[in-house]
Parts: C-alpha cells; sequence; structure tokens
C-alpha cells in the first residue's frame, strides 16, 4: 500500500522518550500521526541504511515480514530468533527456506511451558544501529488494529577502532543488560556476531533500563538479574522516594494471566507487588503496600473492539486459570485508551506503572513482553533463595532521574508548570474505569453468544 511513510525526523528525535504505539487501521489520522509508528516506518530507509538485522520474537509470518523491509533491504542478512520446537520449528524452516538471507536460530527452551516472548530488533546500518524493544508477533494481525508498544533506540554511533571498547555505556548500563540477557542464550555463532557488533557502538544515549527475564532457576548473583527481582534491584538503587510515593497505586496492564495461585498472597499481592512497589532504599521503615490496579479487557471490551470477539485470540486467559482465582476479578479495570484514540484496539502491549492517586504524575513506567504470570517476571523458590523463570521476555524501564538528571516525576496530563516537568505519553486512560457489576474478564476459551460482536459475529471456540 502507498500509505504516507512519516519522515524520520518527524516523529524519532521529537519523542524524547522514544516511547510509541503502533499504528491502528481504521481509527483517525490524529491518532496515528504522533507518536505513532508501523513496522515499515521502523524499517524504512529514513531511519538508516540497512545492512543487516535480527528479529526476536515468539510468532512469525515470515514472507509477511520480508514484505515489511522496503525492497532494497529485503535481501540483507536477517536473523530470526525463536523458541519453536518440533512441527513449529519445521513449519518456520519451510517458510524460511527460499530466503537464502535469513537464518534461523533457536532459543533454548529446556523448562516446560517456558516461551520465547521476547520481542525485539537489531537493526545495523552504515552509520550506526538501534534496537527495539516492543510488543507485536512478526505476524499482520498484531500491527493492524491493536494497541502494542514500542522503544526505537536512539541511532548508536559506531565506536572509533581505536576507542576503548569498555566506553559506550550509559546511565543505565543499558549495553552491558543487553549483552547480559543475549550471554543467556549460549553460544549461537550469529547471536555472537551481534554480541560483538553491539560492543562495538557506543549505546551512552540509552536512557532506559533493561528488565528482562531468561529460563532457569536464579540463585546467588544472578537472583536479581531477571525479572520482577531485577525491576527490585533497580528501583531499590534508582526508585522513587519512599515519602513520595507512600500509598501511591501500582497499575499492571497486560494481555494474558497465567495461574497466580489460589489467593493473593500467593505471588501477586506478596512478592511480585513487594517488586513493584519498591523504592529507594535509604533505611526509611517498611512502607504500607500499596493498592494494585489492574487493566485487562472485560468481554465487552473485546466485543466492541475493531476485530471484535477475534481479538480475543490474542488475550488467552483460559477459564482453567480464571476458575482457581476468582480474587484475581477485584483488581480489574477496563481496557479504556480514548486519549490515544484506541479504545477499540485491543491491547497486545503490557504496561506496568506506579501512578500517583490523582493520576498527575508517574514514578517509573515499563513496557515489556512480559504478560502477568509467574513464568514471564519468576517466582520464588527454596525459601526465597531462587527465583523460576519459565520464559524468555524483555522489556524496558523508564525512571525520571534517568531520563533527565534533575527529573523526579513524568507528568501525565496537562503541563505542570511549577515543576520542571516532562510529559509521558500514557497508552491507556486514567482514571481507569472499573469492570460494570455485569463486566466479565475476557475468556478466550468459553463462548459468547448472548451479543454479536462489531462485525456481527459470536465467538464459539471449538
Ligand atoms: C497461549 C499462546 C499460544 C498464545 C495465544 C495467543 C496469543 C499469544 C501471544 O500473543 C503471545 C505473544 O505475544 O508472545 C504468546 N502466546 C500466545
Amino acid at each position: 500500500t502507498s500509505e504516507k511513510m512519516s519522515p524520520y525526523e518527524n516523529y524519532i528525535e521529537a519523542a524524547p522518550l522514544n516511547f510509541f504505539l503502533t499504528k491502528v487501521f481504521g481509527i483517525p489520522n490524529h491518532y496515528n500521526s504522533s507518536l505513532a509508528v508501523g513496522i515499515k516506518d521502523i524499517l524504512s530507509a529514513s531511519m538508516g541504511n540497512l545492512i543487516s538485522s535480527a528479529q526476536f520474537n515468539y510468532m512469525f509470518d515470515i514472507p509477511w515480514l520480508v514484505q515489511q523491509y522496503p525492497e532494497q533491504f529485503r535481501s540483507k542478512p536477517l536473523l530470526i530468533i525463536h523458541g519453536s520446537q518440533r512441527a513449529d520449528k519445521t513449519t518456520l524452516h519451510e517458510n524460511a527456506h527460499r530466503y537464502p538471507n535469513i537464518t534461523l536460530c533457536q532459543a533454548k527452551l529446556d523448562i516446560m511451558y517456558g516461551t520465547h516472548h521476547s520481542k525485539m530488533m537489531f537493526l545495523l546500518y552504515d552509520n550506526g544501529m538501534r534496537v527495539v524493544i516492543h510488543t507485536a508477533n512478526i505476524i499482520h494481525n498484531d500491527w493492524y488494529q491493536k494497541t502494542q508498544g514500542v522503544w526505537i533506540s536512539p541511532l548508536f554511533p559506531k565506536l572509533a577502532s581505536d576507542q576503548d571498547l569498555s566506553q559506550g555505556d550509559s546511565v543505565t548500563q543499558f549495553r552491558k543488560d543487553l549483552l547480559e540477557y543475549l550471554g543467556a542464550y549460549g553460544t549461537n555463532k550469529h547471536l555472537q556476531e551481534w554480541q560483538e557488533t553491539i560492543r562495538q557502538h557506543d549505546m551512552s544515549s540509552a536512557k532506559v533500563f533493561i528488565i528482562g527475564s531468561v529460563p532457569g532457576r536464579h540463585t546467588g548473583a544472578s537472583k536479581m538479574k531477571w525479572g520482577h527481582l531485577k525491576l527490585r534491584k533497580v528501583l531499590q538503587e534508582h526508585g522513587p522516594d519512599g515519602s513520595t510515593v507512600k500509598d501511591w497505586p501500582v497499575i499492571g496492564q497486560f494481555s494474558s494471566v497465567g495461574s497466580l495461585g489460589s489467593g493473593p498472597e500467593n505471588w501477586l499481592s506478596s512478592e511480585w507487588l513487594e517488586s513493584l512497589s519498591t523504592v529507594q532504599a535509604n533505611g526509611i521503615v517498611k512502607l504500607s503496600k500499596p493498592k494494585l490496579n489492574l487493566i485487562f479487557p472485560c468481554v465487552e471490551n473485546v466485543r466492541r473492539s475493531l476485530e471484535g470477539y477475534p481479538a480475543g485470540a490474542s488475550l488467552p486467559y483460559s477459564i482453567k486459570n480464571a476458575r482457581k482465582q476468582q480474587y484475581f476479578n477485584t483488581f480489574l479495570h477496563q481496557w479504556r485508551a480514548f486519549s490515544r484514540g484506541r479504545s477499540r484496539a485491543s491491547p497486545h502491549i503490557k504496561t506496568y506503572t506506579r501512578i500517583s492517586p490523582d493520576a498527575q504524575y508517574l514514578a517509573w513506567f515499563i513496557v515489556t513482553s512480559a504478560n502477568l504470570s509467574k513464568a514471564a517476571w519468576g517466582a520464588y523458590e527454596k525459601n526465597n533463595s531462587q527465583l523460576f523463570i519459565r520464559s524468555y521476555e524483555i522489556g524496558v524501564l523508564f525512571v525520571p532521574s534517568k531520563v533527565e538528571e534533575n527529573l523526579k516525576l513524568f507528568n501525565v496530563q496537562g503541563v505542570d508548570s511549577s515543576k520542571d516537568s516532562m510529559l509521558f505519553p500514557l497508552p491507556w486512560d486514567v482514571p481507569l474505569t472499573s469492570y460494570t457489576q455485569t463486566d466479565r474478564p475476557w475468556l478466550w476459551d468459553i463462548a459468547y453468544t448472548d451479543k454479536p460482536d462489531s462485525q456481527g459475529n459470536m465467538w464459539c471456540p471449538s
């Protein structure tokens, strides 16, 4: 299609946080012009003259992916990092076979039920490289009518050959953490080449922390490297001041839910919420645990969405899990994104934040591949001596003081002239909208035949 390609400078450098939503087909163009990108924009020649790229993801439509690159880049070396096994792996190889420039790399998944959820692009140009961390699968539907999040790095220049390779990291140790994440994939020649390429680039302009998960039972020094304990460690060192955020709620927004245990004290409101409510460790007494608000689409949100009930095929919350954790429903709020024109663009983005009671300020913000599950964030084992993680996940954490030296908080709506503030483009509406008495969380494996969806269809999963 001849969709207008916004010139590079219009939307990348203009966004100080580099945090975008994906373009949505079928909403007023105003909501797709600023702070919104499509996959063709990300891969376009206006971002740089591509030499090679890598795509980390869960689902791939390879012929579709090739078509998203500009014609002149379609034969450049492309490494695909996936977690597919058995028949899925065979299918992937069959689809990749006809592209001599495509190499497949299977991430090791030795732990049951673990998946390679991480969604990331490495884009190597003739004048530097970019890292893109996002939430969309490499399939048409994920980039068409859903709400997805994308962080696009600044252009990282190549280090001069004589420059000491220990240069070029950022105040958030972005490059070190990215290399450590890649190291967890083990020895793969092509991934090791990308690690060397990353080592040769100056990533000092990266203002975000990496919050990654890799499968394993992490103990000792590794325990705080991944999942919710990495977040806890970063917030202990660089998080908000306890007195500032006392009683500020935590908000979690996601597109799938795991088995969280028979009560909130099993994991959700204990170890997981404790990590998300961590404040800068300065010895003051333990603060009261903050309120937890969760955002997950109700059946009506899905029914009315642009896609209709089929949006729910990407919201895999099962009746089996839901039945075991009715308490979870008491935390839930609807998906609403009127401010971004995306109330009907079903969420596949995952975001987590700590917000002031008046919804004016954010203490920090995460966009990540990680849904609300122990598999993604990790769960303590052996008397809290190890963190058990099943899946690969990756996300970025925005902390005000790392985005701008003296910035303590992000602004959410309007500009607070009294403080030097920075507006954070929230993907969803505040204040949050509760479920009505009759609202139920979307479950993907039961039928909905009372009311037709926006396309006039019912939902009858087999
Ligand atoms: C339960 C599994 C098979 C599933 C169903 C529907 C959508 C999914 C999805 O979107 C992801 C992902 O984005 O990583 C991962 N698993 C997804």
